[in-house]
């Protein structure tokens, strides 16, 4: 029986994706919480769905099965009992564990079917929504003016975040900013409840119950041994740790390729900045690279005892060759290199591309000579629309996360 979860590359034919497609949380963000919420705009929402509609059709017209986050947590909350632990928990950890608002919060988003409190948790609950007796003097003095009990998550549809496909497995993460921390929540009990996942041996390699940092954008995984990470703004080097220990101890993967991007929005996991598009091609944001091509890069091994083993090079390119065994990697930058165009469209998402099979990627139409270059390098571009969508400061890849795909065959 084949694993409901099955990624032994970024590349090998795409079979099944969990998307979600934006909802009302977009229209619960305000100029004063852009910043907290990680956005730097507010996407028009009718358009954002129309855009995110055309994304999965897009995938869907490949044969690829498209699934949706916020229906797989409502199926995975049908039981009674288990709603009420992860509403308890979902409560608790947006900073009610007990009291009046808990009690107020509780009551209403039982009130509604599931998949309407799924959907409402998601989008956020406004204070004046319900009617709560006695607040806390926090909430009297300090929080007055705020209009939220519960935060929306309005970067939710960026799927490839809360958790990532390794091999049979999953990580479940633990992530950076508040502003994202609960989405993982859901998808721990997607993995354990939902009945497509439940008890069919998904392996978690890391649970969202750590104090260090990962995140699915730094998630790369290059072939059915080889993982590479991004040591960034959202993912850390004792997270990096954790999960080479975890994938060397029970996994095929013997070869995790650490490498270190700036720490900054605009790049914040390595899939802004480079991915893998076919054996022996990826796209790279030329700014991640210095004036003589070379970037720190760590390479990690299982040693002796349990031990991890970590040689630094500075030679991506060949890095890359030696672990995928091949003997030209293609780097393909971003902006074809231009100073001005490159980090015009690496900022909107143009090295963000999701590879749906060897040599074919879904990209921002927004991004054309990005796109043009990745043609002339061969490469099968389908484009999707993005005005909106990429306001959020994600692209097709960030707003995927591959469940199954087909192994290569090679
Ligand atoms: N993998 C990705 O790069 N995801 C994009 C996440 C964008 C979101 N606004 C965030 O800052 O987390």
């Amino acid at each position: 029986m084949q694993s409901p979860i099955h990624v032994t590359s970024e590349i090998g034919k795409l079979k099944t994706v969990m998307l979600h497609r934006p909802g009302h949380e977009i229209e619960n963000v305000y100029p004063d919480i852009l910043h907290r919420m990680l956005v730097d705009d507010i996407p028009y929402l009718p358009i954002a769905q129309e855009e995110h509609d055309y994304f999965a059709d897009t995938l869907r017209k490949q044969g690829i099965e498209v699934l949706y986050f916020a229906k797989l947590a409502a199926e995975a909350l049908q039981d009674s009992q288990v709603k009420d632990k992860f509403l308890e928990q979902m409560l608790a950890e947006s900073g009610y564990a007990a009291g009046a608002v808990h009690d107020a919060l509780k009551e209403y988003l039982l009130s509604m079917d599931t998949q309407a409190m799924v959907d409402k948790i998601i989008a956020g609950v406004r204070k004046d929504e319900i009617d709560v007796k006695f607040v806390s003097l926090a909430e009297m003095a300090e929080d007055k003016d705020y209009p939220f009990f519960m935060d929306p998550m309005p970067n939710t549809y960026f799927t490839r975040d809360p958790q990532a496909s390794i091999g049979d497995g999953i990580t479940i993460n633990h992530m950076t900013f508040k502003a994202r921390q609960r989405e993982s929540l859901f998808t721990e009990y997607i993995i354990k409840y939902n009945p497509r996942f439940a008890n069919k041996g998904v392996h978690v390699w890391r649970d969202r119950y750590h104090d260090t940092r990962i995140e699915g954008g730094d998630e790369l995984v290059l072939s059915d041994h080889v993982f590479a990470i991004g040591i960034s703004q959202r993912t850390s080097a004792d997270a990096i740790m954790d999960i080479a220990r975890n994938l060397f101890k029970d996994s095929n993967y013997d070869t995790v390729i650490a490498i270190h991007i700036p720490h900054n929005h605009a790049m914040m996991h390595l899939d802004t900045v480079f991915t893998m598009i076919n054996y022996n091609q990826f796209t790279v944001h030329p700014q991640i690279l210095d004036e003589h091509g070379k970037v720190d890069t760590y390479i990690l091994h299982p040693g002796k005892d349990g031990e991890i083993e970590i040689k630094h090079r500075t030679d991506l390119q060949h890095v890359l060759e030696e672990a995928l065994d091949e003997p030209e990697i293609d780097l393909i930058p971003t902006g074809n290199g231009d100073p001005i165009v490159a980090p015009r469209e690496q900022w909107n998402d143009g090295s963000n591309t999701l590879t749906i099979a060897p040599g074919e990627v879904v990209t921002y139409d927004r991004n054309y000579v990005s796109n043009d270059l990745l043609r002339k390098h061969g490469i099968l571009v389908h484009e999707v629309r993005s005005s909106e969508l990429s306001r959020g400061r994600g692209g097709p890849r960030c707003m995927s996360c591959p469940l199954v795909r087909e192994d290569l065959k090679k």
